[in-house]
């Protein structure tokens, strides 16, 4: 296998041919480095220190096994649905390291949370705390909250994962942040437990952090002015990757920014990182079944679609392919579509390779927003997942068949 760029030697370091891997498994599929997973929560964890706790963004890649791993470091998680605490619970995750974010808790979801323990409820408006609160008492518990608010801080990344502008749907404006802490503090079923801000994801400068970090100790110092004592700050996710020669700051530059800033401060610090931890540990295996030249362009019909990594197709990302095996043929300029009959189906453009039908091509920085964002689109049974344990494959979610996929529904 050729020079695989960034975390993804660790694939090769650990002697696990991805050709045999697709043999064995078939194509196409996610396959991540577990050794990759661990030293980048590690980077978090050691960075941080007892200043605080990990909390793992289940949506980037919420594979149960991953969860696992993460659980047995340590890791807490944030999570965004039932579905996610589900897969943290069944994953041996502690609830005690769980925080709930997002903007449309269901009251059973708040009911599910509040009966496992979880660390704290990440608010993200008024209307919300209400429900809680109500939830809560129902249940005669008291439920941790923090307020997720929008600092307004242009995080300059791709509109759709930019989340700290007061445009954006995310957060409580910060400017009424006090208004409603005081309304939190005055409700008896919720207890104040922190401040919450993410401004978006795939950041690769500091300053955005620390604008908003500043914006937030503003708030912090207000609140005590008011009588309003915090346990935590959580500072959100959204570190970014190198995926096309970005140079995103370190994980240990990042926290240590944090971790002086708020320093002779009491409160705990909480990072939910998810792309930082699984994106460059994954890779999407997929095989050239066609080659279409014409004369305007050359196609490459992979194995490999939308449905399965949506990301190029809704984003514009740009993800490195390299092919499994080096080949020294003339290179040609191909764009490398999937099978699915939408012409937004591609997964690269113009990429220079030299190409046969059969080849297998590696997608990479794949590990996070891939398969979870994957779906069964032109009924296409979702790609299975693997781990990669020093020189063992572990096959950690098996290929969806059609027949699951027609016995979920019914005929009338
Ligand atoms: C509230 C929240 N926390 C954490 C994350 C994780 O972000 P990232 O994967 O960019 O680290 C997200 C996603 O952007 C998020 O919305
Ligand atoms: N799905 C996005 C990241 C979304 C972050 C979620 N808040 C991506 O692939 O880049």
């Amino acid at each position: 296998m050729q020079d695989f760029h960034y975390q993804e030697q660790q694939l090769m370091a650990e002697q696990c041919r991805l050709d045999s891997i697709a043999d064995q498994f078939g194509t196409p599929c996610y396959v991540y480095s577990l050794a990759h997973i661990r030293r980048q929560y590690q980077a978090y964890a050691d960075a941080l220190g007892s200043r605080g706790m990990v909390c793992y963004a289940v949506k980037a890649n919420s594979n149960i096994a991953v969860l696992q791993q993460l659980a047995k470091l340590g890791s807490g998680f944030d999570i965004v649905s039932e579905g996610e605490l589900e897969r943290v619970l069944a994953a041996g995750g502690d609830a005690e390291k769980i925080v709930f974010s997002g903007v449309g808790k269901k009251p059973h979801e708040m009911r599910r949370a509040l009966e496992v323990g979880i660390h704290c409820f990440n608010v993200e408006s008024e209307a919300e705390l209400d429900v809680l609160a109500q939830v809560a008492e129902e249940m005669g518990k008291t439920a941790a909250v923090s307020l997720r608010v929008n600092p307004d801080v242009d995080a300059k990344t791709h509109p759709y994962i930019s989340t700290g502008l007061k445009e954006n749907k995310f957060g409580i404006d910060i400017k009424r942040a006090p208004e409603v802490y005081k309304r939190a503090a005055a409700k008896p079923s919720l207890k104040v437990a922190g401040i919450d801000c993410h401004i978006g994801s795939q950041l690769t400068e500091l300053a955005p952090f620390i604008d908003a970090l500043d914006r937030l100790l503003q708030l912090v110092d207000k609140l005590e002015a008011l009588g309003i004592e915090l346990e935590h700050m959580d500072l959100g996710g959204g570190l970014g990757v190198n995926y096309q020669g970005e140079q995103p700051p370190a994980i240990a530059e990042l926290v240590e920014a944090v971790i002086e800033k708020t320093a002779g401060r009491k409160e705990q610090l909480v990072f939910e990182p998810g792309r930082s931890i699984v994106a460059n540990a994954g890779i999407l295996l997929t095989r050239v079944d066609y080659l279409k030249p014409t004369e305007h362009k050359n196609f490459a019909i992979i194995d490999a679609a939308m449905n399965d990594n949506i990301r190029p197709s809704l984003y514009q990302a740009w993800q490195q392919v390299l092919p499994v095996a080096e080949r020294h043929e003339e290179t040609l300029e191909w764009d490398l579509v999937g099978p699915v009959c939408e012409t937004g189906d591609f997964m690269a453009k113009q990429r220079q390779l030299a190409l046969t039908e059969g080849d297998l091509l590696a997608v990479m920085s794949a590990g996070a927003y891939g398969f979870t964002m994957s779906s069964n689109y032109n009924s296409r049974p979702r790609a299975a997942e693997i781990l990669v344990d020093g020189d063992t494959a572990h096959l950690v979610r098996k290929r969806e068949t059609i027949a699951e996929l027609l016995a979920q529904e019914q005929l009338l």
